[in-house]
Parts: structure tokens; C-alpha cells; sequence
């Protein structure tokens, strides 16, 4: 116990000291204290909400800039930022709050559990839930809703079966409350991030939303524990396991790499895949359907049925348009899709579906889905620019800043999904475009991300039209935007849907 106590007083000094130190060396540098009036955003959202509005206001000053968050900087918890940290308590440690050789084995464990060849396999089960995304959006149709429920209903499906493969009853109890549950472990992180005395947990269980969280907890705890009984069991019986396609958990329990992980790590990286898999590819989904309803031309990039450009030829004289003039786009998904626009997907056409993918990266640069993410400095780094940024710092990077800069893009503020083509892409800078961070921390899931939203469009853009509404954007510039842990559409996402011909 002295031993332990004497570690603890060494590190509390030797973090003290490095506050210190990088506070001064930092001076010069422009930038207001966290709590100054206004920028913590009134209704709370915690600690990440007003580091985002601080990162959103400061960015127009410089690229550079120092922000002091008061008691927040004594808190050193993780190699990552202490953002991180609140994370902790509800999804356990898995990839997103480990640091160290905890997250190098890890993610070790975890990659060849998310290979290409193995996220191939998704198509069909993404493509499914998307005409079920279809089939549900087209119950109102001619209506306005906001879509923001139902696409999250879809990416939850989707990764609940392509991650853990459920083969549980869509009326299941444990299912219900572990999807219901999702959000509500993301409120509490919001919560207890802005608060850190409430990241005790004893603290904590005497707050009004402790039941709440408790009981989010539990479900997450109790279905995932639940599901890898089953799994387990069932590889012990040969028959099953040739039954049918395999999930990530089922690659990861059967691989060598996964065996390194016990039962516990195994539950908090599969909390930890669904929960922020399903999230970011939610809020993704919708800012895309939103933008696609703004950018009817993007719209029919992706989708313009050949009746449309029928036109009859005459002998002599130019050829008559029947249905107005010709439509010169690429009409990608009729052409990935060929005579039967009602076949599904297959892994094959993935790679053909380039312009959805233009599509879907440009969404990702123009919206910066997770917008900040933060780095703890362990040594000293002086920025090309000669600012030096001292060991101890709390680094955080304001992705609309990279994303939205003329320097790097373009007319930055216009939606424009040709940037990404490949002759257009050429010579940019490699680090222009990071909506998944990058280097050794990057996301786990970029490609199962990519391959999901872009299974997603090509099977709603047969399917469904969608339209702004009378009082909705009428330019992507005017969507009002929310900054916090994922970008959201201030009051949810309403669009107009409308079925597009035939019902398949
Ligand atoms: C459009 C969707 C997504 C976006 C924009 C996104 C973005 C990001 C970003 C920026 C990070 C790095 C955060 C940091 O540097 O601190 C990250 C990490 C992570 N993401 Fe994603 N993500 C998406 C989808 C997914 C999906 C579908 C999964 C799971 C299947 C996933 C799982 C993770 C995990 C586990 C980490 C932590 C990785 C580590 O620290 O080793 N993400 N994501």
C-alpha cells in the first residue's frame, strides 16, 4: 500500500509539473480559458459539446490555438485524450478507451476480424437492411418524417447482425433493451464527460440519471454476455457452425489472434464495435439522405431509370426527346445493377459503386461526422510552423478546420462528390481527408463503414426520392449543425419521401 500511494504522489507531481511546464510554454499562444461566457453551450452536453463550440469559434482565429479547461487538465487518465475516459465506465475497456499494450494486443485481436474479405460477406445482410430502411420509409409516402430513427433502426440492425449475428427474434426483450440501451450510454457519456467527479462511480449512483444508466448498463452487459454463451456453445457443435455466415464475433472467437482475449475483453470490444458503429453510421446515413434530398442532381447521378431519357430518332433531323432532355450522368446504381434494378447487391458490385462512394466520402468531409478527436502529447513536438507543443498538452484536432480549408479543397464549401473522383483526387495532400483520424489509432471500422453506407445508397436509390420540405435547407450550407460527439441535424433530419416506380 506504500509502494502504491508513494507511485501515486510521483505521478500526480510528475503530471502537475508537465502542466505546468506546457502552460507556459504554451502562453504566447492565442486562445480563452473553457469556461469563459458562451462557449460552454447553455443545456449542457458536457464537457465534449463545449469543446467542440470552443474548437468551432476558435478555429476562425488560426490553426493553432491553446485552450485551458481549468480542473480538466489535471486529469490524466489515457494515452488518447481524458475525453476518452467517460467512456470507460459503461463500455468497459475496449479499443476506444484502451492505451498502451492493453490496445496494441487488442486491436491485434481485433483487425483480421474486420478484413476485406470478411466484410464482403456483410453485403447481402447490409443491403436487406436497407430495403428494410426502404420498405419502412415508404409507409409514409409522399410524407415528411425525420429520418433519423428508422436509419438508426437500420445501422443497428445491420451491425447487430454483422457483428455479433444474433439469430435472436427481432421481439426479443434482451435485444430491445440493448438496442434502447445504446443511446442512452451515450447520454450518460455526454453527462459524466462534462462532469468528471461524476466518472466515481460512487458519486455518481447518487444522481437522478443513475438509474438510467444503471439499468443501460445491464442490458448491454447482460445481452452481449448472453450471446457469447450461445456462440460458444454453438462452436462446440460442428453442425451449426457450418449452418451459416459467419459474424465478426464468430471470425474473432474462432481466429488465433482472438484467443488471446478472454470472455470479458471479448464483451467490451463488442459493446464497443455496436455502440460507436452504430452511431457514427446512423448519423452518417441521415446527413446523406438529407444532402441527397437537397442535391436532387446528386440524386440522379446515383439513379435515373432509362425511361427517362427514351427518345425517338427520325429519319431526318435531331432526335426527339420524349421525356424532356437527355440525361447525360452516369446513372451509376442503374448501371451496377444492369435489367434487374430489384436484384440484391452482391459483393461484386461494391467496387463498381464508385460514384456512391464519391458520394458518401464527400458527406463524410463536408459534415467531419466525428468532428474532434484528442491526443495526449507525451513529448515535445515542434509543428512545422516552429509553435512547439509541449509533452502533457491535450492535443485536440478540429476536423471541420482540415476538412472545410481552401488550402486543401477547392470551393471547400460547396458539396461537390467529384472531388473524390481518382483524376480529381490526385496529388492531394494525404492527411486533406481523415474523417477516421489516421495513423495507429485510426477507426477499426473505416472499411466496414464505407462498405455499409454505401450498400445503403445503392439499395434506397431505386427505391425511394427523397425531397426538402417546404421549410427545410435549401442549400447544404444552410443545414444547421450540431458539433458534439457525431455531427447531427439540429431537430432531426425531415425530409419528403417518395416511392420511385415500381414496388419490388
Ligand atoms: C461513418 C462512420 C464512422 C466514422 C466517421 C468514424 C470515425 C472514427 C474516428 C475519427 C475515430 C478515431 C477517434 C480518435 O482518434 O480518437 C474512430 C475510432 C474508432 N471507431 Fe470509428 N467511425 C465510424 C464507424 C465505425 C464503425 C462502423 C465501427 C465498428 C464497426 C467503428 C469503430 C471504432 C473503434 C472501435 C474505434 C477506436 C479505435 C482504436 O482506438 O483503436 N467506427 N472512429
Amino acid at each position: 500500500a506504500v509502494y502504491t500511494l508513494r507511485s501515486s504522489v510521483v505521478r500526480v507531481v510528475r503530471v502537475s509539473l508537465d502542466l505546468l511546464r506546457a502552460r507556459r510554454l504554451t502562453a504566447s499562444l492565442p486562445g480563452p480559458s473553457l469556461f469563459q461566457d458562451g462557449l460552454i453551450p447553455r443545456g449542457g452536453g458536457g464537457a465534449y459539446a463545449s469543446m467542440t463550440a470552443l474548437c468551432g469559434a476558435m478555429a476562425k482565429q488560426g490553426s493553432v490555438f491553446r485552450v485551458c479547461v481549468g480542473p480538466m487538465t489535471l486529469v490524466r487518465l489515457a494515452a488518447k485524450s481524458v475525453v476518452y475516459s467517460a467512456l470507460e465506465p459503461l463500455l468497459g475497456r475496449g479499443l476506444a478507451t484502451l492505451h498502451g499494450a492493453a490496445w496494441r494486443r487488442h486491436r491485434k485481436a481485433i483487425t483480421p476480424s474486420l478484413h476485406l474479405d470478411i466484410l464482403r460477406d456483410f453485403v447481402p445482410a447490409f443491403h436487406r437492411h436497407a430495403v428494410g430502411l426502404a420498405d419502412a420509409l415508404l409507409r409514409h409516402d409522399g410524407c415528411v418524417l425525420d429520418v433519423v430513427p428508422l436509419c438508426g433502426h437500420c445501422a443497428n440492425s445491420a451491425i447487430m447482425e454483422t457483428v455479433m449475428s444474433t439469430d435472436v427474434p427481432d421481439g426479443d426483450e434482451g435485444l430491445r433493451e440493448f438496442l434502447g440501451a445504446i443511446p442512452k450510454a451515450q447520454r450518460a457519456f455526454m453527462l459524466r464527460s462534462g462532469k468528471p467527479w461524476l466518472l466515481i462511480d460512487r458519486v455518481f449512483a447518487f444522481h437522478k440519471r443513475f438509474p438510467e444508466y444503471a439499468r443501460a448498463k445491464a442490458a448491454l452487459d447482460g445481452f452481449t454476455s448472453r450471446i457469447i454463451r450461445a456462440k460458444k456453445q454453438a462452436l462446440a457443435n460442428k453442425a451449426s457452425r457450418a449452418r451459416r455466415r459467419m459474424a465478426f464475433l464468430d471470425h474473432l472467437l474462432q481466429s488465433e489472434e482472438g484467443a488471446s482475449l478472454d470472455d470479458l475483453e471479448i464483451a467490451e470490444e463488442v459493446k464497443t464495435l455496436v455502440s460507436i458503429g452504430s452511431s457514427s453510421s446512423m448519423e452518417t446515413l441521415s446527413l446523406i439522405i438529407l444532402t441527397l434530398a437537397i442535391r436532387q442532381d446528386v440524386q440522379q447521378k446515383l439513379w435515373q431509370p432509362y425511361s427517362h431519357n427514351e427518345f425517338a430518332v427520325f429519319p431526318f433531323g435531331p432526335p426527339l426527346f420524349l421525356n424532356g432532355p437527355p440525361c447525360v450522368v452516369p446513372q451509376e446504381v442503374v448501371d451496377v445493377l444492369g435489367e434487374d434494378v430489384s436484384r440484391p447487391l452482391t459483393p461484386d458490385d461494391m467496387p463498381h459503386l464508385q460514384y456512391t462512394e464519391c458520394v458518401v466520402k464527400e458527406v463524410l468531409r463536408y459534415y467531419s461526422v466525428v468532428p474532434l478527436f484528442g491526443r495526449r502529447v507525451r513529448e515535445d513536438v515542434v509543428l512545422p510552423s516552429g509553435t512547439l507543443v509541449p509533452r502533457g498538452c491535450q492535443l485536440m484536432f478540429w476536423l471541420p478546420h482540415v476538412h472545410r480549408s481552401a488550402e486543401l479543397f477547392e470551393r471547400p464549401d460547396d458539396f461537390d462528390p467529384d472531388r473524390f473522383l481518382p483524376e480529381t483526387s490526385r496529388g492531394r495532400h494525404p492527411f486533406a481527408f481523415v474523417p477516421f483520424s489516421a495513423g495507429p489509432r485510426n477507426c477499426v471500422g473505416q472499411r466496414y463503414a464505407i462498405m455499409f453506407l454505401k450498400a445503403a445508397v445503392a439499395a434506397l436509390a431505386p427505391r425511394v426520392r427523397f425531397e426538402v420540405p417546404d421549410d427545410g435547407p435549401r442549400c447544404t450550407q444552410d443545414v444547421p449543425l450540431n458539433l458534439n460527439l457525431t455531427t447531427n441535424v439540429r431537430g432531426g433530419v425531415k425530409v419528403r419521401v417518395c416511392r420511385r416506380g415500381p414496388s419490388f
